[in-house]
């Protein structure tokens, strides 16, 4: 979506609501692009970060749909406006709501919960009920904005009870969820005071989708348990053999779809010989090191960036791994910087950068080049080429984009990926260097066999796994889940209620 610098309020293009409706829309919390404001006071749209936002880009700009969303402000009104051909409607929240249900609920409680309670989820009443209205308007402009017996794609945890409160609206529509984080098991998601109202609110679509079979299990049983849906017994797979569970008269399907990128046109842009040429500039800026390590993460908790800092501390502490021969580049996007655990990493991380780059680093040469801000596109193409070793370390991600975009960069074959096993991707890139993240001496161990890989070992591995990356792209997610959502897909066998289940 080419975003330049506009005004959200003057554009040319800005378009009422449609009288007929659009056929397809997405919901999800946010746009495809921000509000922001400019120093001169006026406003424009930028493109919003995260990767739900380029997983998307590429199939609205192909469908002509329209997308309902937050525009990334508080308290912005814009009107709706096109965009590439896609119609956006703004759904605007107050900067209470903001606090209560993005930072607090969303943020606060829904992600560490459904992160494996990586820091402990705060209960708070006040933020759900903001979480409850929130999802009502959300569900109520989509109803305004989709066509008569249109396909609505809503999109991610900050909306899980809009599937229901739509369907209370708009019987005639068909809704698909799709949860990009990942679902948890039963123990952790039993904590939430609101879980039956959760199930039930995700009850409302017709197909509910996960990144792996293990977060659609997981989902399966609560239905049975918490909503006391018969469900089907048999196991789910990626993409096949979807579970069910029967809610009075609706078959409601539930199936793994895990997301990807647009490989081929990173592919295509990583070989620009001006993406090349900056590449090679990097080594030269950072010393020409015989190794650049990189790191490419939203500021969160749940990426393992400590992790990777404390074992390069300790692999320069035992000198296995020589100072004057490597160069980190972190790269750490400023995310929901008014949470509290946000705030506490940023000290802790930059902390770790500075404890490593006052005992190893020399003078214009630090050891961990770390930028605290987000970088053009381009620019983080050539860190993916110009990077020997890649570091992907979450202590627990849904997918993770941006370790599928650091293979779909090597056409060279060049390159190693060392991946967390907690992660999503970590199910299709088996021949990446797997680590657990909690296993310091087992993340030290790959990171060094990565550095000393063998080069016809390290070009067998990227050939492979850049094999799976370009041939499950973006597309080929969207396609699967709106072919299921469309009716399409093998259904799991007999149901089972939750009685039975107990028992076997
Ligand atoms: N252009 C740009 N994209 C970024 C930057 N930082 C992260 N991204 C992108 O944001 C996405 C992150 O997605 P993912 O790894 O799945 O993690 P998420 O942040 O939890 O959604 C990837 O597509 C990254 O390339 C940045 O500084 N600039
Ligand atoms: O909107 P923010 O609060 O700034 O956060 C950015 C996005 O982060 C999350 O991304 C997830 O989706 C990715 C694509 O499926 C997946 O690869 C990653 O593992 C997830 O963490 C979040 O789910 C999005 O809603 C946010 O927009």
């Amino acid at each position: 979506m080419s975003v330049g610098d506009r005004n959200g309020k003057n554009a040319a293009d800005e378009v009422g609501p449609s009288t007929k409706g659009s056929d397809f829309v997405v919901v999800a919390n946010r746009l495809p692009v921000d509000l922001v404001t400019a120093p001169d006071g006026g406003t424009r749209w930028k493109r919003s970060p995260g990767g739900l936002v380029t997983a998307l880009e590429p199939i609205l700009r192909g469908n002509k749909g329209a997308w309902v969303g937050w525009p990334g402000v508080a308290d912005a009104d814009p009107d709706p406006l096109i965009e590439d051909g896609v119609e956006l409607h703004s759904v605007p929240l107050s900067a209470a709501e903001v606090e209560d249900y993005y930072e607090g609920f969303s943020n606060a409680t829904l992600w560490p919960l459904y992160h494996d309670v990586i820091v402990k989820p705060v209960y708070d009443r006040k933020w759900w009920s903001a979480y409850v209205e929130v999802n009502r308007r959300f569900a109520e402009s989509a109803a305004k904005v989709a066509a008569q017996g249109a396909t609505v794609w809503i999109q991610d945890y900050q909306l899980q009870l809009v599937p229901k409160m739509l369907r209370m609206l708009r019987p005639d529509l068909t809704i698909g969820f799709f949860l990009h984080i990942p679902f948890p098991p039963i123990e952790l998601f039993m904590q939430m005071p609101w879980r039956t109202e959760i199930i039930e609110g995700l009850l409302g679509a017709d197909l509910i989708g996960f990144h792996l079979p293990g977060g659609a299990q997981n989902f399966l049983y609560l239905a049975r348990r918490l909503a006391g849906q018969p469900t089907s017994r048999g196991s789910i797979g990626v993409r096949s053999k979807l579970g069910v569970v029967q809610v009075g008269f609706r078959s409601v399907r539930v199936g793994a779809f895990p997301i990807s990128i647009d490989s081929g046109n990173l592919d295509e842009r990583s070989k620009l010989k001006s993406i090349r040429d900056r590449a090679k500039q990097i080594r030269k800026d950072l010393g020409n090191p015989k190794h650049i390590m990189l790191g490419v993460d939203r500021l969160d908790y749940t990426k393992g960036i400590d992790v990777r800092l404390n074992a390069l501390l300790e692999l320069l502490e035992e000198k296995r791994v020589d100072p004057a021969s490597v160069a980190m580049l972190q790269l750490a996007t400023p995310s929901r910087e008014r949470v509290d655990s946000y705030v506490q990493l940023r000290s802790q991380v930059e902390r770790q950068v500075g404890r490593i780059n006052g005992e190893y680093g020399e003078m214009a040469h630090p050891v961990v080049n770390y930028l605290h801000r987000p970088v053009p596109r381009d620019e983080l193409i050539a860190y993916f080429v110009a990077a020997d070793v890649m570091l992907v370390t979450p202590f627990r991600d849904g997918m993770n984009l941006v370790a599928k975009e650091y293979v779909a960069c090597r056409s060279d074959l060049g390159g190693a990926l060392v991946l967390s096993e907690f992660t999503g991707a970590a199910a299709e890139l088996r021949q990446a260097y797997l680590c657990n993240p909690h296993d310091l001496e087992g993340v030290k161990d790959s990171i060094v066999a990565a550095l000393e890989q063998d080069r016809d070992e390290g070009r067998k591995r990227m050939r492979a796994l850049r094999r799976q990356v370009l041939t499950h792209d973006v597309e080929r997610w969207a396609k699967s889940f709106l072919a299921a959502l469309s009716g399409g897909g093998v259904a799991g066998s007999a149901l089972i209620a939750d009685d039975e289940a107990e028992t076997s």
